[in-house]
């Protein structure tokens, strides 16, 4: 890039790649970690559980079709997966100063300044990639003028800093569900408005097990899962109800935790759109989105759960589910947004079980 100011990515292990600044021109420090998927920066920016991270995107041309406008649907995003840009830094091999699509209304570098979030490009994002996968994530800094200390996100509560603070109501269908958001992709919120559902949005420590409702949702959101040491503890008691129960990603390691099973962090994660699950029991695999860097611990299940869907490249756990209950949870994310939405069925599965117990009542 012409004029372009040097900033540099500096990782723990002491690695430094130099390479040019877009966005803003400052620095930023968190947990570098990497995503494989070709498209999808307008949500996975906003995706609230890349909080404290700095994304490196493998594919090598960032930015060329620009960031939509704002639109609304009901009152929230039409298209962004939260209000804001949520990582705190963007390392990318080449940054495309020109965009062009239909509903570019801005350019990525415009966009990351509004926020104040540092870009970096010029990098070697693949090479990079291999040595994170081979030595694991790892925190690292983008620094511009001003050097800043390294800083590990998962040390912090992530979610309580993205978490809602009051409740919120949405839609006017039969099923009343409980979304906890610890940190929610709008998209979840979509895809239950699309269907016969009235959302009512809680914050990650409120305690629903007061509420009046026909089903209970645990949603995504940022770094380790045993910070939400509440959501845990009210879960617990949903637990030993009979309500349908749906969690995913961090909503799936809380419904872990609560069961009373493990959770550890990943070598590196899952970061993409591609990754293949198999619903176990069966031979059916399915392609999905994910982004995660911690996962449940199968061995560590009680015996009233099960592994529901496995992840085939590695064998991780990517959901569980209650062998007699109506409670059930995906790693991966089957609202999609950006990837495959193959396995959106889950929201219908849901509201099946949300249906049959109802009816038993
Ligand atoms: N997308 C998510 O909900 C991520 C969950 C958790 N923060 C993890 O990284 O594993």
């Amino acid at each position: 890039m012409e004029n372009a100011k040097s900033v540099k990515l500096v990782l723990e292990d002491g690695t430094e790649i130099q390479g040019q600044s877009f966005g803003a021109f400052t620095s930023a420090a968190g947990e570098v970690v990497f995503s494989t998927a070709m498209t999808g920066y307008p949500e996975n920016l906003t995706d609230p559980s890349f909080a404290g991270q700095i994304l490196v995107l493998t594919y090598p041309i960032v930015g060329n079709y620009g960031v939509p406008g704002e639109e609304l649907y009901e009152s929230i995003s039409k298209i962004f997966e939260s209000d804001k840009i949520h990582i705190a830094g963007l390392v990318v091999n080449y940054y495309s100063e020109e965009h062009s699509h239909w509903n570019a209304a801005k350019s990525l570098g415009d966009w990351l300044a509004e926020y104040n979030i540092p870009g970096i490009c010029g990098v070697d994002t693949r090479m990079l990639t291999k040595k994170l996968r081979e030595k694991g994530a790892m925190l690292g800094k983008i620094v511009a003028e001003q050097d800043v200390p390294l800083h590990d996100p998962n040390l912090e509560n992530l979610v309580a800093q993205v978490s809602p603070q009051g409740v919120q109501h949405y839609g006017t269908g039969q099923h009343k569900i409980v979304l906890v958001d610890c940190g929610t992709k709008t998209n979840i919120i979509r895809c239950f408005l699309e269907r016969d559902v009235e959302l009512i949005r809680v914050p990650w420590d409120y305690d629903f097990t007061q509420l009046d409702y026909d089903g209970l949702f645990l949603s995504n959101g940022p770094g380790d899962p045993k910070m939400c040491v509440p959501t845990i503890e009210h879960l617990q008691k949903a637990l030993e109800q009979d309500k349908p129960i749906f969690g995913i990603c961090l909503g799936s390691q809380l419904m872990g935790l609560a069961a009373g099973g493990d959770t550890f962090k990943l070598k590196y994660g899952h970061r993409s759109h591609n990754q293949p699950v198999k619903l176990t029991g069966t031979q059916r695999s399915y392609i999905t989105s994910q982004n995660h860097g911690f996962a449940v611990d199968t061995a560590t299940l009680p015996a009233e759960w099960d592994m529901l869907f496995e992840n085939l490249n590695d064998g991780t756990c990517e959901g569980i589910k209650h062998k007699t209950k109506p409670f059930f949870s995906t790693q991966f994310h089957p609202e999609a947004a950006g990837g495959p939405q193959d396995t959106e069925f889950l929201f219908d599965d849901f509201l099946k079980a949300v249906v049959e117990y109802k009816a038993s009542k």
